[in-house]
């Protein structure tokens, strides 16, 4: 049977700095302070404000939250989540995920998030999103992909999760909105 989902999710971007030493590569995340998600372990990001590009939204998101001021040119499109909530739709959201690993400045907790370096081998996913643990790993690692993630009725477990895999690992040419899924609408 069909669910109900938002007709316009929110538009929002997450950024990944990833900072790559002799003794392998780290993502920065944080602790959220306050707003969607506090308590959890997640990565810097938010919504996109009106006039803005997804990349533009995820540089300022960066630094809003980290202080770290990324190159816009070089955020790598990885994946783009598609959140619903079919208990609370006016949560649900579409999500572009960038990776970057030009930035400068060091890492400052903010009012929003305390960030800290994990190794991509050993993200805290207890302390993270139960659907971070199906698709920010594989993202790490190099796979491009459209996820669907369907929450339960408790709008934490996971109802249903599915991928695309992006055709030649480039973001789909579609908006969020129209790319979907087919049984979803
Ligand atoms: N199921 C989920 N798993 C996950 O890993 N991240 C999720 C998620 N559902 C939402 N998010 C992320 C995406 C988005 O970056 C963030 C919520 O956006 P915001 O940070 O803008 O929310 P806030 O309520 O804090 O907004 P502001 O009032 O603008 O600060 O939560």
């Amino acid at each position: 049977m069909a669910q109900s989902f938002a007709a316009t999710p929110t538009q929002v971007v997450l950024c990944l700095p990833l900072l790559r030493g002799l003794t392998g590569t780290q993502v920065l995340l944080g602790h959220k302070q306050r707003g969607f998600g506090a308590g959890r372990v997640v990565a810097p990001g938010g919504k996109i404000e009106p006039g803005e590009s997804p990349e533009q939204a995820a540089v300022r998101e960066l630094f809003e939250e980290t202080s770290l001021v990324a190159e816009i040119s070089s955020l790598e499109p990885a994946a783009r989540v598609f959140f619903r909530f079919p208990s609370r739709p006016a949560a649900d959201m579409d999500c572009t995920v960038f990776l970057t690993s030009a930035f400068a400045g060091m890492a400052t907790a903010s009012e929003e998030l305390v960030p800290a370096w994990y190794p991509v081998g050993h993200l805290p996913l207890a302390r993270m999103w139960d659907d971070s643990a199906m698709w920010l790993g594989r993202l790490l690692v190099g796979e491009r992909f459209d996820a669907l993630v369907v929450l339960d009725e408790d709008n934490e477990s996971v109802a249903r999760f599915s991928t695309v895999d992006w055709a030649d690992k480039k973001i789909p040419a579609t908006t969020a909105t129209e790319a979907g899924f087919p049984d979803i609408t």
